[in-house]
């Protein structure tokens, strides 16, 4: 990071100069037509009403904004599994819609979890949560040519020449969303009862590796090759790329426990190539940043529906030749983000 003096250097305001693109990031809004609740450890409140409003206020200020974003990226459960045991699951995502669709600009959804209590993956890649027909390739597992059990949801877009989005399905290997005939559901259980031997499987109590949890999943072999294949491609192209996915997968910018299962081996990937530049995420509703030791800087978001309703929890990132500018609001700071390798 910056030092505090450096980073006076490049005040975020309105004032800036124009970059090349700019997009707004949102997470887990996680909306529900409910009381507020705690979370499952009773150290946080959850404001499943209200979040919706705080979507309608991120909404109207990227509205207003002097670089109106090219698109939103929303990090995942955007409504809560509540949803499911009310039967509300459609109607809530069709409220959500209606906010989130005001802007007129492109959504690209990432599924979490909650994604997958509300939906089958079925009704996610037929339903507008699958935005991966506005832009760019959708890639399935090569094997199975897109339509099997065990696909994935991953795709990438150049929003820029010489930028990059790709957007990585971190419940591949999961419990949660995986037909239980499926080849990887029956492997994630076994992987699962392995790492976690609790009888609630959500439960982390007592593990050395607290991220072996029900309610994370990790990316297969086959959709790990996928990425180092569109990488490789970035890398020779001179591009910069911003990765995007649920689940966070470095341990300094974030709890553990909400990691992706296999993440050592999703970083090192992503290490690997210099075109790639930073990781988006969601899932810890507390957010976090680090930069490693190859210069990604890591981004978790906090979530909307654990913030409380006098505050924000969203961005806009201003993308130039050097740099990303993030211009938070409410929870999230701004911060100059200096890609690796440009100084
Ligand atoms: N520490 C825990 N022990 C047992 N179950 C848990 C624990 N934390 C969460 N859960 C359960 O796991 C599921 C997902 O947790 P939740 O907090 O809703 O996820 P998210 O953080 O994505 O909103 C819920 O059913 C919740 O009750």
């Amino acid at each position: 990071m910056l030092p505090e003096a450096e980073m006076l250097k490049y005040p975020v305001n309105e004032e800036m100069e124009e970059p090349f693109f700019t997009f707004g990031v949102i997470a887990d809004i996680q909306y529900a037509d409910i009381d507020n609740g705690y979370n499952y450890t009773k150290t946080r409140m959850r404001y499943y009403r209200n979040s919706l409003s705080l979507l309608q206020g991120a909404i109207q200020e990227w509205a207003s904004e002097r670089f109106v974003p090219q698109f939103i990226l929303q990090l995942g459960d955007l409504i809560d599994g509540y949803n499911f045991t009310y039967k509300s699951s459609e109607l809530s995502l069709k409220k959500v819609f209606t906010e989130i669709y005001k802007l007129e600009t492109p959504v690209h959804h990432i599924w979490g979890n909650h994604e997958f209590y509300n939906f089958s993956r079925k009704q996610l890649m037929e339903s507008r949560l699958n935005s991966s027909r506005l832009q760019g390739t959708l890639t399935m597992s090569p094997e199975d040519g897109g339509d099997s059990l065990d696909s994935f949801y991953s795709y990438h877009f150049s929003p820029s020449p010489k930028f990059r989005l790709l957007l990585i399905d971190s419940y591949d290997f999961s419990v949660i969303g995986r037909d239980p005939s499926s080849d990887k559901h029956i492997k994630s259980l076994k992987l699962l009862k392995q790492k976690n031997p609790n009888e609630d499987k959500n439960s982390p109590k007592d593990l050395s590796e607290t991220r072996f949890v029900q309610f994370n999943g990790g990316i297969s072999a086959a959709q790990l090759n996928w990425i180092n294949d569109v990488l490789e491609t970035s890398d020779k192209n001179n591009e910069k790329v911003m990765v995007a996915g649920h689940l966070p997968v470095h341990p300094d910018s974030t709890d553990p426990i909400c990691l992706t299962w296999n993440y050592p081996e999703v970083l090192a990937t992503l290490q690997s190539h210099p075109c790639v530049v930073a990781y988006f995420a969601g899932h810890d509703h507390d957010g976090g940043y680090f930069q490693d030791q190859s210069g990604v800087h890591h981004l978790t978001f906090n979530g909307i529906i654990e913030t409380p309703p006098e505050s924000q929890a969203f961005g806009t990132i201003y993308i130039y030749e050097d740099k990303m500018v993030l211009r938070g609001r409410g929870l999230i700071p701004d911060r100059t983000l200096f890609y690796r390798n440009s100084k």
